[in-house]
């Protein structure tokens, strides 16, 4: 039995139903043998960042204890992405949801399709205003700043609430 590590992941909507959407993830997620949803932030409503001229997001930070190691959860997430019609259509574009792992555990991870710390994560309100919520308190290894001085730092045309 592999050691649980706390992870968290970012989930974002803006196709469809974007509550159900997440609930049907949030539901899904907690089903896999493997993966432990510890907490849940509230939901977010979100400027679009990177493609401008698209519908307004939803978005959640989620704390989950896995035993699976990264590859395996990121396969996971791909799972229920699919099941939930995520559509690769335009990078950036809409879409039913998005499944983004930020941390796992302290770890570093640089691969083809697996980056760990989420790579953007530091630039988005989206995921660190949910983040600063359940766990305020994080350290994103390889970041000096605190979540804190990190959306003190944000640019100002990113609306979250
Ligand atoms: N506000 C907001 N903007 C986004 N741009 C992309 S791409 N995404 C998908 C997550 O990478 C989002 C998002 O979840 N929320």
């Amino acid at each position: 039995m592999n050691k649980a590590v706390q992870a968290f992941l970012g989930l974002g909507t803006n196709l469809g139903d974007r509550i159900k959407s997440l609930e049907q993830a949030i539901q899904m997620l907690s089903k896999e043998l493997g993966i432990s949803i510890i907490q849940i932030s509230s939901v977010y409503e979100t400027s679009p960042v990177g493609l401008l001229e698209q519908p307004i997001f939803y978005n959640i930070v989620m704390e989950i204890s896995t035993t699976l190691p990264p590859e395996e959860l990121l396969g996971r997430i791909l799972e229920v992405e699919r099941k939930l019609h995520r559509v690769r259509t335009i990078r950036w574009g809409p879409r039913t949801i998005d499944i983004d792992i930020l941390l796992y555990g302290n770890e570093i991870i640089e691969q083809e399709g697996l980056q760990i710390p989420h790579p953007r994560m530091t630039e988005r309100a989206f995921a660190l205003i949910p983040l600063q919520e359940i766990a305020g308190d994080i350290i994103i290894p390889g970041i000096r700043r605190s979540i804190n001085e990190l959306i003190a730092h944000l640019p100002s045309d990113q609306v979250v609430r």
